[in-house]
Parts: structure tokens; C-alpha cells; sequence
């Protein structure tokens, strides 16, 4: 199958378009019209061009408003598609997308739109053309693609069939298993995009929403896995209108794209029982995190760790690099090394989290996974703190993610560190486990990183949710697998006024803002991190008041909460949750500690906006503060 994509996905002119296309290894494009009209390449160039760069021109489109005009309107029709023609044949193209009409003058008589297209896939014919119906969701009369199937099967001609695309029949909720019914052979092209699951008006949805396959929440894989099952075996191509993407580089955004879909057919191949054609997702664990700490002269990682209550079990046989342990499972390594990519990685980014480890069951099916998918696998880091080679992925933003299996991870710390404490137990107040980590993303690479983790890992991406900073809104999805076992969440802010903003700024780009550790006992720790005198996160009297009102708390329990700012939220099923935050290091990291009981699954987010104010009241705090945030 041909692999394709619209320009009309990607930023940039038609010619950065194409290159990036091409760079990305799609074998094939669709040009859109507004893109040529706009472009200074004529058709001769524009054939050459992508002959140039290996490929093959699918489509052009979208010719508007055609089917159903009489008289002198139908005439003209006639006419522009002649245009059309000439220029195809110049720029080597031989398919013409139609997509149905949303004029209120056209007739929706079905007898009238068949002679249109039989006349109009005729005039094609003649010139070795063909032509593609589309139904878009919002055509006036035609918008859905089992009434297509009929037009085409009622004109006959093999120049006319038509063009599937996921988002118009999805967003409809027209079932997939309608395309059982249809002849393969009268696809012509069929159009891939996703979309968030939103109840808007079909062509706002449509024309600003649509994102890749694994990026929304339509079932694409499934209608996919339908097309291979009745054999159909021409081009997929992404066609996505997105502001996103429109706002994006097109080399990322078309990297993206092939790695959608390769993740797709794969995933739909699964569907089928067939084998995958790389190695699937692997379960994942969160075992450690890295903290580059190489230009953190007054040890203020270490200060927090210590004050949080992880504790320092052992130093690193070879290098500067200490070993944090928060339970038996909870790694926090602290790189000290300059001459490191930790080291490096701090000098670009400040002080903060470089490099995550997580635990697969097999580290090189994982990192063929990845490559398969296009990402940038180091196949053993320099940084790499064990004897055995192991794999990890380039994220979005530049951190690094190590696959570590069992046989990786046989003594892995006992073996490279001198552990002083050989049975690891907890400080007073009980153990730390990793709960999630908090990414701040550029807003237009928001997609991205959601396509890589979801590619990558079996991750679930709850519903998006916005979050109010006093500088703006923030989107906030989470990802999380099965048992919660790696929890991240991304966030990322459409203004520059923000905490989310200010962290870009400060960080040079996308990375990891918070780290979230999961107590047993929250007053204990908060009692245990006053005492060694971790700054933390004031949270105003008016939340408790409010809190207290909201759910009926009293009175002893709420003083306890606000005499250690400790956030809370309770879910339907009565889960609870408990926050508290630490001040910032350098303008960027802070920690987060939470506390989870009667399986409460969310992350807080009714408190977010007291969270962000008090940061942004923190920030205007005196300097005298241990870490200005
Ligand atoms: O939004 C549109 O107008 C439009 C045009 C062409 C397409 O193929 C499509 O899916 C949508
Ligand atoms: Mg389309």
C-alpha cells in the first residue's frame, strides 16, 4: 500500500511541503489546490519536482460544487473540470477529488447527479483520467458514503468511483461495517484522519480538529482493519486539517504522519488476528528517573530528595552519580557528571529530569518498536550507567527514555553502585513510589508528543481537560497504562503568560515540569518536609472554606489540610486525593506529592487553578525565598 498525505496537513510552501513529504518516506501525495495556486512552481515543475523526490502525485483537490446545476451553471461546471483536466495532465496526476456539493441552488436528485458524473468520468475517460466522489459530512444532500457507493455503482464507468475518508463517515457515526458492502475495486483513494471526540458543528470539527490516527478518539483502526478485510489495497493518506499542524515544522509534522500510520496498519493487522508488523507495545512500568544535577553546585536536588524523604542509598562505582531510593521499586538517580549528556542536557535546560527508565518485558523488541516507528533510538548512551548495553529513545523535547527488561535490570544497581544500604527502608512516614510526571509541551507539538507515547506504549489518553492558569488556558491530557504504573501528563499552553509559558522559557523548550510521588500518609510526609524545611506551595484560606463547603468536611480535618496546604478532591465513587507542592527550582521543577485512596484515578484537576495562582503569586514573593519559583 502506498503511503500518502494531503499537503494541505503540513505547514510551509508546496515545495517545503513536498520535501518534507518526501524526506518523511511517503511514497505519495495529495495536492491540494489552495496549496498549487498559491505556489510559484507551474504543473510542469511541480511533476518534475515530485518525481524528483520519489512521489507519486495520488490526487488533486478538491474540485467544489459540481453535481446537481443546470442550465448555464451546469455548463460552467463542465467547463472549470475541463480546466482541471489540462492542468492534472500537466502536473501527472490522474485522479480528480469531487467532493459533494453543499450549494443550496444544486438539485439532490440522484438520477440528475448520476448523468453528471457519468458525463463528467466520460470527458475524463478521454483523456486517461479518472474521478473520485467524496462525501462530505456536511454536503447539502449527499454527505455519506453508502449513497455515494450507490451513485458510483449506478454510473458504471470504471473512470469514477470514489473517495473513502475516515472523518466524514466517522464523525457521522456511520458504522464501519457498511464497508463490507462496498466493491474494493471502486475505492479510488481512501483518507485517513482522527479527531477528539467533541460534539461541535461537523465542519469546524473538521476543518480545525482532525488530527492523525492514535492522536483522537474515533474508531480508525477498526475501519482500517475493515478496508484490508475486503481487500482493498490502494493508498492511505492522511488528510488533516489541523491549527495545530498548520502552526507546526512540516518535517515534524510529516514524521508524525508516517509514524501514524505505521502504527496503524499495524494496530489493524492486530485487529485482523494476522501477525503485526513490528513488534507490538510493550508493557510498561516507570523504574527510574534521571536528574541532571551537573551545574547544581549547592546540591538543591539533593536538598529536596533528602527533604522529601527519599533516601541516598549509594554512589556510583565509576562515575558522579548518586542512587535516591524512595521505596524498593523507586530509583532517582542524580547525575553529577558534566562531561555527560546529563550534563549537557542540564546546561541547555537548567537543573530537572533528562532521562526516564522504563521497565519492558523485552529492551531490544522495544527499541525496534521504536525505530520501526521513526524515532531516534541510541542503541547504548554513553550516559548509560550499566556495563550492559541498553537502548533509549529520543523524546520530542530531547530527553531520553531507557528500555530495561529483567535481564537489564538482574543487579543493574547493585552491580554499578555501592549501595550503603543493602534492605532498603523508608524514612519515618513511609515509602515514595512514582505517581506521574507533568510534561510541558509547545503547543504545537502537543500532537507529537501524544503520538509518541501512544505509538510507543500501551498508554490510554483520558479525556483532554483545560486547565485555568491567571495567564491563560492550558490544555492538560493524561496518559496512563492499565494499572497506572506510568502516569504522564502533558500540558501545553495556547498563550505566554502562563506557568506552562514561563517553564518553556526558562527550559528552552518541551520537558518535564513536575514529579509526582505517591505517599501512604500524606500529613506524615508533610509534617516530615516542614520539618527539614522544604519550601513549599501556600495555598490560599479561601480554597479551604470552599473545599469544606463543597464536601461537607469538618472543621478538624479541614484545619489539618490548610495547616500544611494540602489540596484535596474526591471522585464519585468516593475516591480521594491529596496534594501538596514544593517551591521551584530555578524557575522550572518542583515536586509534587499526592496520596490516592478508594481508587481515585485523576490527577486533581478541580484544584489546578488555586495551584497556578498560588505559583503565580509565589513568583512575585521576594528573592529571599530557598527557590524562587
Ligand atoms: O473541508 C473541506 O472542504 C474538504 C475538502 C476536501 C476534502 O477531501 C475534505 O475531506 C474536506
Ligand atoms: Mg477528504
Amino acid at each position: 500500500m502506498l503511503d500518502s498525505i494531503a499537503t494541505v496537513s503540513l505547514s510551509g510552501t508546496l515545495r517545503e511541503k513536498l520535501e518534507a513529504i518526501a524526506d518523511a518516506g511517503f511514497t505519495a501525495a495529495e495536492i491540494f489546490e489552495n496549496d498549487f495556486v498559491a505556489s510559484d512552481l507551474s504543473a510542469v515543475d511541480l511533476r518534475l519536482l515530485m518525481m524528483d523526490l520519489g512521489l507519486r502525485n495520488v490526487v488533486y483537490q478538491p474540485f467544489r460544487d459540481f453535481e446537481g446545476l443546470s442550465g448555464d451553471a451546469r455548463i460552467r461546471a463542465f467547463d472549470r473540470a475541463e480546466r482541471k483536466f489540462d492542468l492534472m495532465q500537466a502536473m501527472g496526476t490522474d485522479l480528480l477529488l469531487v467532493c459533494s456539493s453543499t450549494l443550496e441552488v444544486a438539485s439532490g436528485d440522484h438520477a440528475r447527479i448520476v448523468a453528471d458524473f457519468r458525463e463528467l468520468g466520460e470527458r475524463a475517460a478521454t483523456r486517461g483520467l479518472c474521478i473520485a466522489y467524496e462525501a462530505l459530512a456536511w454536503g447539502r444532500y449527499v454527505n455519506d458514503h453508502r449513497v455515494v457507493a450507490r451513485i458510483v455503482q449506478q454510473v458504471g464507468l470504471p473512470s469514477v468511483g470514489m473517495v473513502l475518508d475516515s472523518f466524514h463517515s466517522l464523525s457521522r457515526k456511520i458504522p464501519v461495517s457498511s464497508l463490507e458492502n462496498i466493491d474494493p475495486q471502486s475505492i479510488f483513494l481512501v483518507q485517513m484522519a482522527d479527531a477528539p471526540i467533541m460534539d461541535m458543528d461537523l465542519l469546524q470539527w473538521s476543518r480545525h480538529f482532525r488530527c492523525m490516527p492514535l492522536q483522537g478518539g474515533l474508531p480508525v483502526t477498526e475501519w482500517v482493519a475493515a478496508l484490508m478485510q475486503i481487500g482493498y489495497q490502494g493508498p492511505l493518506s492522511l488528510e488533516i486539517f489541523n491549527d495545530r499542524f498548520r502552526a507546526g515544522l512540516s518535517k515534524t509534522i510529516a514524521v508524525d504522519g508516517r509514524r501514524s500510520l505505521i502504527a496503524l496498519r499495524d494496530d489493524a493487522s492486530r485487529l485482523l488476528g494476522e501477525d503485526g508488523m513490528l513488534p507490538p507495545r510493550p508493557p510498561v512500568e516507570l523504574t527510574f528517573v534521571e536528574f541532571s544535577a551537573a551545574q547544581d553546585a549547592e546540591g538543591v536536588v539533593e536538598g529536596m530528595l533528602q527533604a522529601i524523604g527519599l533516601r541516598k542509598v549509594g554512589r556510583h562505582r565509576h562515575r558522579a552519580v548518586d542512587l535516591w531510593q524512595g521505596s524498593e521499586n523507586t530509583h532517582v538517580v542524580v547525575n553529577r557528571e558534566s562531561h555527560s549528556l546529563a550534563g549537557s542536557f542540564g546546561l541547555m535546560h537548567g537543573q530537572g529530569i533528562c532521562a526516564i527508565g522504563v521497565r519492558v518485558p523485552n529492551r531490544a523488541d522495544a527499541a525496534q518498536r521504536a525505530k520501526a516507528l521513526g524515532m531516534s533510538i541510541l542503541e547504548d548512551p554513553a550516559d548509560n550507567l550499566s556495563r550492559r548495553a541498553i537502548p533509549a529513545v529520543r523524546t520530542v523535547g530531547g530527553s531520553l527514555v531507557y528500555f530495561l527488561d529483567d535481564d537489564a535490570l538482574d543487579g543493574l544497581w547493585q552491580r554499578e553502585f555501592e549501595i550503603e544500604m543493602t534492605h532498603f527502608s523508608p524514612v519515618a512516614g513511609g515509602s515514595l513510589f512514582f505517581d506521574h510526571l507533568a510534561t510541558i509541551v509547545r503547543y504545537d507539538e502537543f500532537l507529537s508528543w501524544l503520538l509518541f507515547w501512544t505509538s510507543l506504549f500501551d498508554l490510554r489518553a483520558c479525556q483532554e481537560v483545560d486547565l485555568i492558569d491567571p495567564g491563560g488556558v492550558v490544555q492538560s491530557q493524561a496518559l496512563e497504562n492499565n494499572d497506572g504504573s506510568l502516569r504522564l501528563t502533558l500540558n501545553g499552553a495556547l498563550g505566554t503568560r502562563t506557568l506552562a509559558s514561563r517553564f518553556e522559557r526558562h527550559f528552552l523548550g518541551s520537558g518535564y515540569q513536575h514529579l509526582a510521588l505517591r505517599t501512604d500518609d500524606i500529613f506524615a510526609c508533610a509534617i516530615r518536609m516542614k520539618r527539614a524545611g522544604l519550601p513549599i506551595l501556600v495555598i490560599a484560606r479561601n480554597y479551604y472554606d470552599d473545599l469544606q463547603a463543597r464536601f461537607g468536611l469538618d472543621d478538624a480535618f479541614v484545619a489539618r489540610l490548610a495547616a500544611h496546604n494540602i489540596l484535596y478532591d474526591r471522585d464519585a465513587g468516593g475516591g480521594e486525593f491529596f496534594q501538596v507542592f514544593s517551591r521551584a527550582i530555578d524557575r522550572i521543577f518542583f515536586f509534587e506529592i499526592v496520596q490516592r485512596e478508594n481508587s481515585y484515578n485523576g490527577y486533581g484537576a478541580a484544584n489546578t487553578q488555586v495551584r497556578l495562582t498560588a505559583q503565580r503569586r509565589a513568583g512575585y514573593a521576594s528573592n529571599t525565598d530557598w527557590f524562587p519559583i
